[in-house]
C-alpha cells in the first residue's frame, strides 16, 4: 500500500506505535532495590562466575534472540541481540555520532589527570558525540585510505622476516616452539604497529632487550594497561574515589605510553624541519603538520592500544587453525607457491592481490574466534528492534561471536572452512552479511583494520611459504575471555621447512 512504511523503517511514529512495548523484551527479572545486580555478586548470583561470552550463551539459552538486562546499578539498561538482522538495524540507525562506551579510566586520565598535556582533546576510543566525530574526521583520511597502509608494507615485511629469524632460533630438537610462544606474537605486533604509529623500528624482537629500553617499557606498559582496564573498568573498583594500587599502575603505564609517543613525535618534528622535498609524509608526520602534537600523540597511543593485543591474538589463533587443519594449509601453500615463487622475495601489494584463499583463512579465523567478541551501541533515539520499542540511552550489545557460532548461519560452525569466504565458490556461505563483523561497522568502525589485515596477511604468507606447521597438543584452541578473547593454548607449533 502507498502508506506502508519502508521495510527498514525503525524510527518513524508509525513503526514505533506498531511495536511491542520495551518491558515485554524477555530477560531476567529485576527485583526492587537490588535490581539484577545481585545476580553478578560472587556466592549469591547465578551469573557471577561467568565471563562475557558465557553470560551471553546463558542469556540466549534462557531467553532467546533478544534479551533485556535492566536494574544494573550505575549502568544503563542492556539489550543483547543474537540475530544479524537486529544487529544491522542498530548499526544502520546509530546516528551521526555512534556511541560506544569506552574505558572510563583512560578517559579520566586524558581529560582530567593529564588535561594540561592533551589540551582538552581525548582521541577516538573513549570520546562520544561531536567531540568523537571532530577527532575521527581529522584522522580518517590519513589512516583509512588504502594507500596509507601500503606505505608501511616494506616495514611490515621486515618485521615479519625478523620474526621468522627469531623463531628459527627458538625451535627445540623436535622442531617445536616453546609453550610460551605467545609472548613472541606480542613482540611482533608491538613492533609492527609501532612502525606505523611511531614511525620507527623499536627493536622489540631483538635477542637482548634491556629492561629500561623503549621497546621493553612499551611492551610492559601495553600489558599493564590491558590488565588494568579489566580491574578498573570491568570489575567493581573504587578508583574514582581513592587512588587504588591498580589505578597507580595504570597511570604509570599510561605515562610511559605518552612519554614514548612524545619522544618519537619530537624526532618526527625534526625530520619534517630538515626535509627538503614535500612529498607525502608518514601518518605521524601528516597528523603532526595538520593537527599538532596533541592529536598526533593521542592517535599514536590509540593505535598502540587498539593494535597490539588484537593483532597478536589474531595471529596466534590463525596459526593454530592453520596448524590443526592440514587440508586448508596445503591449499594455502599451493596458492602461495604460485603467488610467491621465490619464498625470500618480499610480499608486495601485487602478491597480496593474488591470494584470495589466504584472505579467506583470516576471515574464517576471525569468524570462529573474533578477538573482539562483541560490539555495543547506545541508542541515540527511540527505535524498533526485533519488534520491540527500545527507548533512547540503552546499550545494545551486538553479539557477533555467538551469531557466528550459530548453525542457522554457518553450518558446522566450529569447523575451520575458509571456502565459506570464496565468493561465488561452491561452498560460499549464505549467511547474513552482519553475521560476522570482527572489525565493527559504520563511521565508528575499526580505524586500524587495513593495518591489522596487512600485518597478518604478510606474516601468514611467510610462515606457510616457509614452513609446514603442525600442532600436537590438542585440536581445540583454548582462550580466556576478558575484554578480548586471549589465546591461552601452549603454542608449541612444530615447524618443518618446506621444500623451496
Ligand atoms: C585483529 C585486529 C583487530 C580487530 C579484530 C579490531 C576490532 C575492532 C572493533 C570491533 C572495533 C569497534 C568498531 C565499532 O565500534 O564498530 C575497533 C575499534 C578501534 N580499533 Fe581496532 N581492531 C583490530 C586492530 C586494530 C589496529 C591494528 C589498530 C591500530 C591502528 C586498531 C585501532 C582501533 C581504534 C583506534 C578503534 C576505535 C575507533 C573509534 O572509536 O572511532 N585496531 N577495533
Amino acid at each position: 500500500a502507498a502508506n506502508a512504511p519502508p521495510v527498514d523503517d525503525v524510527t518513524s511514529a508509525h513503526a514505533l506505535s506498531a511495536a511491542k512495548p520495551y518491558h515485554e523484551i524477555p530477560g531476567p527479572k529485576a527485583f526492587p532495590v537490588v535490581g539484577n545486580t545481585w545476580r553478578f555478586i560472587k556466592g549469591m548470583g547465578n551469573y557471577a562466575s561467568l565471563d562475557f561470552v558465557q553470560l551471553q550463551k546463558q542469556l540466549r539459552e534462557e531467553y532467546g534472540d533478544i534479551v533485556r538486562l535492566s536494574g544494573m546499578h550505575g549502568r544503563c539498561d542492556q539489550v543483547f541481540l543474537f540475530n544479524p538482522e537486529s544487529v544491522e538495524k542498530v548499526l544502520r540507525n546509530d546516528g551521526r555520532f555512534p556511541y560506544r562506551d569506552g574505558p572510563g579510566s583512560m578517559h579520566y586520565y586524558r581529560t582530567v589527570l593529564r588535561k594540561d598535556r592533551f589540551k582538552g582533546v581525548a582521541g577516538t576510543i573513549t570520546t562520544q558525540g561531536e567531540e568523537w566525530q571532530k577527532f575521527r574526521t581529522k584522522v580518517n583520511q590519513p589512516l583509512m585510505h588504502p594507500r596509507s597502509a601500503l606505505r608501511y608494507l616494506g616495514n611490515i615485511n621486515d618485521v615479519a622476516d625478523e620474526f621468522l629469524d627469531k623463531i628459527r632460533t627458538l625451535l627445540d630438537h623436535n622442531k617445536e616452539l616453546p609453550h610460551d610462544f605467545m609472548k613472541e606474537f606480542h613482540k611482533w605486533s608491538v613492533e609492527s604497529i609501532a612502525a606505523v604509529a611511531l614511525d620507527t623500528r623499536l627493536g622489540c624482537l631483538a635477542a637482548d632487550l634491556r629492561p629500561g629500553s623503549d621497546p621493553q617499557r612499551l611492551m610492559d606498559a601495553a600489558h599493564t594497561v590491558f590488565e588494568c582496564f579489566v580491574l578498573l573498568d570491568f570489575t567493581p573498583s573504587l578508583w574514582r574515589y581513592v587512588s587504588t594500587p591498580a589505578w597507580r599502575r595504570f597511570v604509570r603505564a599510561m605515562d610511559t605510553f605518552t612519554d614514548i609517543a612524545e619522544k618519537y613525535i619530537q624526532i618526527a618534528t625534526q625530520r619534517i624541519k630538515q626535509r627538503s622535498s614535500d612529498g607525502e609524509g608518514s601518518i605521524l608526520e601528516r597528523l603532526l603538520i595538520a593537527e599538532g602534537p596533541e592529536v598526533a600523540n593521542l592517535m599514536a597511543t590509540d593505535m598502540l592500544f587498539g593494535g597490539v593485543d588484537t593483532t597478536s591474538n589474531l595471529a596466534a589463533s590463525l596459526l593454530f587453525y592453520i596448524a590443526t587443519y592440514p587440508i586448508p594449509q596445503e591449499k594455502l601453500a599451493k596458492e602461495l607457491e604460485m603467488a610467491l615463487p621465490n619464498p625470500r622475495e618480499p610480499i608486495s601489494a601485487h602478491v597480496l592481490e593474488g591470494v584470495p584463499y589466504l584472505k579467506a583463512c583470516i576471515k574464517e579465523s576471525l569468524r570462529i574466534l573474533p578477538i573482539v567478541f562483541g560490539n555495543v551501541r547506545r541508542t541515540q533515539t527511540e527505535m524498533v528492534v526485533d519488534g520491540y520499542r527500545v527507548p533512547k540511552n540503552v546499550d545494545m550489545l551486538l553479539q557477533h561471536m555467538l551469531i557466528s557460532h550459530d548453525e542457522r548461519h554457518f553450518p558446522r560452525p566450529l569447523s575451520f572452512e575458509p571456502e565459506r569466504w570464496l565468493r561465488g565458490g561452491a561452498h560460499a556461505h549464505t549467511a547474513h552479511p552482519f553475521a560476522s563483523l570482527p572489525f565493527g561497522f559504520g563511521p565508528r568502525t575499526c580505524v586500524g583494520r587495513r593495518f591489522a589485515e596487512m600485518e597478518v596477511q604478510v606474516l601468514l604468507a611467510k610462515m606457510v611459504r616457509n614452513f609446514k606447521i603442525e600442532y600436537h597438543y590438542g585440536d581445540k584452541l583454548q582462550y580466556q575471555t576478558t575484554i578480548l578473547n586471549n589465546v591461552t593454548s601452549p603454542l608449541k607449533f612444530r615447524l618443518l621447512p618446506r621444500r623451496k
